[in-house]
Parts: structure tokens; C-alpha cells; sequence
């Protein structure tokens, strides 16, 4: 065992998902009626522990990283991007920066390797293991020992942190390759299948980054090992998030997963505990085609399906609000009796 992990207690509970069906029930509305609302609840309650969970100081955390791969013309985006979108979250202007403060959610940003020095901000975290990864169609990304700093460097971010739910939103040009390289690698998808435009590109343009991707992936033999896939092919953020989300899961925290390369580390992180999985909501599916695959592979119904493909959290801050209509049905509907009802369909 290469890393520390704290312990993460399997969730699964008859009595307390019996309660809950039953609570969710014997609210004043037919049975059923609230859909995927009452789906979603049920999944709140089980994470919390509660009949009348309350969700508290919600987090968003941005994972920004650099990507050595990006010399080879696999982004419609140049690298400097990811140290101006950095910019930009922090001074309020980007989709995730409006959206979290629209839901009241704080708003954290972690440069884990981005390839630019920042000025010190209080909402900016630096964790850089280094300026940008190494060009993983040469050989691997990341050294063993960078990835698992990266892994401890999420960790101790959460520990951290306030309240019991965590959204993490992702930055970093050329980070979808990473994605497509750790679905192919991890389960066995094909690259032609799971490769997609990124932020752009046109057709010719994935051809070529599908082809890069397959020397990205000649260039570092599979093992079986998730963390030697992390490791080969990942990105510093991805890295930082797979430490984040088995943290946060050991802490029973709700984990609102967003787009491709958040789920990308989800990936990594279950093969790692697969009990992670037990404390995650998909807030979206996104546009970009391999997120469909990585959903199947996980088992996860999606909250929303509006062709989403931004990343920096913007689909979980979305989300949010669904979750929040979760609880409060939970905890504040009036059962049938308690209203006083009549409960029974004729
Ligand atoms: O989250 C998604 O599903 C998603 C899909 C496509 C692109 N992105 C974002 O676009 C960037 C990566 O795209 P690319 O083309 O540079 O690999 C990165 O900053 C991501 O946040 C994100
Ligand atoms: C402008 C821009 C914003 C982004 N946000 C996340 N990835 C991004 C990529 C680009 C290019």
C-alpha cells in the first residue's frame, strides 16, 4: 500500500433506507410523484445518515493544472489559458465564479501545477508539485512520487475544509486528453470511442489528438495499477482531485461530481475505494462523449443532461439547488399525518 488512507465505512443500511423510503412516502403528494426528486434524497439521507439531512457551508473546489501533452496540438485552447482562466475565478468574471456565488457557494481555487507563479490570494490555494507535467506521449506525466504528492496535497485540502458537501470543478488545457487516456486505460474503452473536441477542436483536428493519445498510451504499458495510470497519464489536478474525493468520502461528506475530468479522477479514486461511490451525486452528463461511458462504467444516473461541456465545476454548481429541493422535502413536507390527510387512493 503506497498511501494512507483514512478509513471509509461502507454506507449500505437497510433500516436506514427503509426509514427514509418510508419518510419520503408518507408525504402529502401521490406516491412516486416527485420523481428523481425523491431518488435523490433517498441517495442525501443515506450519505448523511438522516431522515432530515442539512446540508451545511457547501464547497467548490477548482483543481487547475498544466499539461506537458499540449505541445503536441491536442487542445483548440494554448496552455496559457489555465493561468488566465485561474485569473479570471478569482477575480468573480467565469461561469463557476457567477454560479457559485448566485448558491451561496464559497468558492476555493488550488493551482496543483500550473505553469505560471501567482500572486497570493486568499481564495487561491497553491499545491504545485511542479509547472506542468511532463509530455506523457513520451513517457510518463508524472514521477510516482509527484502523483503522490498531488494525492496528499488533495487530502489535506479537505481536511480542511468546512461543511459536508464538496463540489470540485476542474481547470487545465489539454486535461480531456488525460480523461479519454484514463477511461481507455482503466477500462478498456476505445480511444476512437471516448476521444472528443474538447474546448473545440474540428474533426481533423481529434483525428490527430487520437492519434497522439494512442502514442501517449504506447509510451507508458499498462501495469493494472489505477495509481500507475494516474501517475503515467493523469494531470497534477487530477491527481489532487483523487486525494480530494477520498477524503472527503472518508468524511461522509456529499460529493457532487461534475463533468469528464472530474469523473475521470472519480474513476481513478474508486478503483482505489471503491466506496467512494457510495457518497457521489452526478449533477450532469456532459457533451464531451467519453463522460457517457465513464457514467455507465460507474453506474450513475445523471441530474441533468443539457450538453454541458465548460468543466470548472459549472455543471455542480447547477446542480446544487436540486439538492438543496432534496433535503428541504425531507425535512420540512408535511407527512399525511401530520397535515391530516386522507393518505389512502381509493
Ligand atoms: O467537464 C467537462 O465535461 C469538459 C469537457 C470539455 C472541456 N472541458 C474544459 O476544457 C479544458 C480541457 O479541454 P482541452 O480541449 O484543452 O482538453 C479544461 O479546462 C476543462 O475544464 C471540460
Ligand atoms: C475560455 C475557456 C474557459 C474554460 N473553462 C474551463 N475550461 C476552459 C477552456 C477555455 C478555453
Amino acid at each position: 500500500m503506497r498511501l494512507d488512507l483514512d478509513p471509509v465505512l461502507d454506507l449500505e443500511n437497510a433500516e436506514l433506507r427503509a426509514a427514509l423510503q418510508r419518510a419520503i412516502d408518507q408525504k402529502t403528494k401521490p406516491l412516486g410523484s416527485l420523481g428523481a426528486l425523491e431518488h435523490l434524497a433517498l441517495e442525501i439521507g443515506m450519505i448523511r445518515k438522516s431522515t432530515r439531512p442539512v446540508l451545511e457551508q457547501p464547497q467548490m473546489v477548482v483543481f487547475a493544472g498544466d499539461h506537458g501533452l499540449v505541445k503536441r496540438g491536442v487542445s483548440a485552447f494554448p496552455q496559457d489559458v489555465t493561468w488566465q482562466m485561474v485569473e479570471n475565478f478569482l477575480a468573480g468574471g467565469a461561469a463557476v465564479s457567477v454560479l457559485a456565488k448566485q448558491h451561496g457557494i464559497a468558492l476555493t481555487v488550488v493551482d496543483c501545477g500550473v505553469a505560471h507563479d501567482f500572486a497570493p490570494r486568499e481564495a487561491l490555494r497553491v499545491c504545485k508539485v511542479a509547472p506542468g507535467t511532463a509530455d506523457c506521449s513520451q513517457g510518463p506525466a508524472m514521477t510516482m512520487e509527484q502523483c503522490l504528492q498531488a494525492i496528499r496535497n488533495g487530502q489535506e485540502l479537505v481536511r480542511g475544509l468546512p461543511g459536508n458537501a464538496l463540489m470540485l470543478g476542474e481547470m487545465g488545457i489539454g486535461n480531456t486528453s488525460s480523461a479519454s487516456l484514463l477511461l481507455a486505460r482503466l477500462h478498456g474503452v476505445d480511444l476512437v470511442d471516448c476521444t472528443g473536441a474538447g474546448t473545440g477542436l474540428n474533426s481533423e483536428g481529434v483525428q490527430r489528438k487520437i492519434a497522439v493519445l494512442r502514442e501517449a498510451l504506447a509510451a507508458n504499458p499498462d501495469t493494472g495499477d489505477a495509481l500507475d495510470a494516474l501517475a503515467s497519464l493523469g494531470g497534477f489536478e487530477i491527481a489532487t482531485m483523487v486525494g480530494a474525493m477520498l477524503q472527503a468520502a472518508a468524511e461522509d461528506r456529499v460529493l457532487l461530481i461534475d463533468g469528464v475530468i472530474v469523473t475521470s479522477a472519480l474513476l481513478v479514486a474508486a478503483k482505489i475505494e471503491p466506496r467512494v461511490l457510495q457518497r457521489c451525486i452526478y449533477s450532469h452528463r456532459s457533451g464531451e462523449p467519453g463522460h457517457q461511458y465513464m457514467l455507465e462504467a460507474l453506474k450513475a444516473r445523471p441530474l441533468l443532461d443539457w450538453g454541458m461541456r465548460l468543466g470548472e465545476g459549472s455543471g455542480a454548481a447547477i446542480a446544487w439547488p436540486l439538492l438543496e429541493s432534496a433535503c428541504t422535502m425531507l425535512r420540512d413536507m408535511a407527512s399525511f399525518a401530520s397535515a391530516g390527510v386522507d393518505g389512502q387512493a381509493v
